[in-house]
């Protein structure tokens, strides 16, 4: 990429979106070009390929998507599900037919099987069966992955693939329901400490392994992969490191300062036992993160400090 080529980054305003953005600007590329939602639902057929042939960008991070935790993506599994889909296929097709130099597919680690060996190694991809809460998200992130593929082995095209593992940061989504499993932590800790509550009640077991990235880290690998990284399949992106629920939850409830017991509910779904990227093939192309879990759960912390009152209206 040359520091004035055309970059379309589909959705910018979102917790990704915004970090890549950020990104491409500390690193002055100065040609960047967005929409939100509302100027253009990428679920719109006519309306993407109207914007693609109209504004023709050379290069395309694919970072809008619905998105949600645990309970969003079992309760809303048709919209996870048609909305991924239209979105990542009108914005691939198009960025085809404009002629794209480069396309960034972002998917998640929840592609890989439920009870694939630890760490997911790309290799472990269509291996076997999904975890029935983000099936249907996962389903259509295939779908992005194998699009991207067919559009390379057909027409040529440069379109990569990569596969972050769970992600916090600056503009999380904090909705009591619909968020990840951080954010939501990080604000009911909050609450529990500023209303002087006993308790705080997690999700599930407190038993399920889960790696966490800083979305600033993932967007400054993601800027690395788009200049060096030419490949078909798919890239993990992550620490390499993981945790349990329970351990979580103490260090949340330790850097937020509440001082109450934490209880489980576990009529709440589990999800995958365990989720821990093999980040080997990342490590070799030469990018490690940076941004470690204490340090950027605080960094979040104070982001959602200075937004609460957005969040106390939601
Ligand atoms: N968060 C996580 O833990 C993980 C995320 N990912 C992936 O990273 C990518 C970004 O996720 P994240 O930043 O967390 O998500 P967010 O929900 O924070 O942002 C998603 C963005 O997508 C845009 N968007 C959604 N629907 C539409 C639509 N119909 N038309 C136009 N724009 C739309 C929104 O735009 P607007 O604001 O304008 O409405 C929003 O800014 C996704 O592909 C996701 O699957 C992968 C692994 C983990
Ligand atoms: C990134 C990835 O994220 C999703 O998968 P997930 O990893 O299961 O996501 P999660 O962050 O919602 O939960 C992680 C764990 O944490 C537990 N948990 C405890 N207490 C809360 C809680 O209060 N909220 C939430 N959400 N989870 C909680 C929860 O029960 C689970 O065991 C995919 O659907 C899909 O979106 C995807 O790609």
């Amino acid at each position: 990429m040359e520091k004035n080529s055309k970059i379309y980054i589909a959705g910018h305003r979102g917790m990704v979106g915004s970090a890549i953005y950020r990104e491409l600007q500390r690193e002055g590329f100065n040609n960047l070009i967005t929409k939100t939602s509302k100027e253009l639902d990428l679920r719109n057929q006519e309306g993407v390929a109207s914007f693609f042939a109209e504004e023709k960008p050379e290069y395309v991070f694919l970072a809008a998507a619905k998105v949600g935790g645990i309970i969003a993506n079992d309760t809303y599994r048709a919209e996870f599900l048609y909305d991924n889909l239209q979105i990542q296929n009108n914005i691939i097709h198009n960025s085809y037919l404009t002629g794209v130099k480069k396309l960034m597919f972002l998917g998640s680690s929840c592609i890989y099987p439920k009870m694939a060996p630890q760490p997911l190694k790309e290799e472990y991809l269509l291996t076997g069966p999904l975890e029935s809460t983000n099936e249907f998200y996962a389903i259509a992130k295939i779908a992005g992955i194998k699009m991207c593929d067919a559009y390379r082995d057909q027409y040529g095209c440069n379109f990569i693939s990569v596969m972050p593992t769970n992600l916090y940061g600056y503009n999380d989504n904090y909705h009591p329901q619909n968020s990840h499993v951080l954010p939501a932590l990080i604000r009911r800790f909050h609450e529990a400490k500023e209303q002087g509550l006993p308790n705080v009640t997690i999700w599930g077991s407190g038993s399920p392994l889960r790696e966490f990235l800083f979305a600033d880290d993932l967007a400054e690998a993601c800027v690395y992969l788009m200049q060096d990284y030419n490949e078909p399949g798919l890239i993990n992106v992550g620490t390499g490191k993981d945790i349990s629920i329970k351990e979580l939850a103490q260090l949340v409830k330790g850097i937020v300062g509440f001082e109450g017991d934490i209880l489980f509910d576990t009529s709440k779904p589990d999800g995958t036992p365990r989720k821990l990227m093999d980040v080997t093939k990342l490590h070799s192309k030469g990018w490690t993160h940076k941004i470690e879990l204490t340090e950027g759960i605080a960094l979040a912390y104070q982001d959602f400090l200075s937004k609460t009152s957005v969040y106390n209206t939601n």
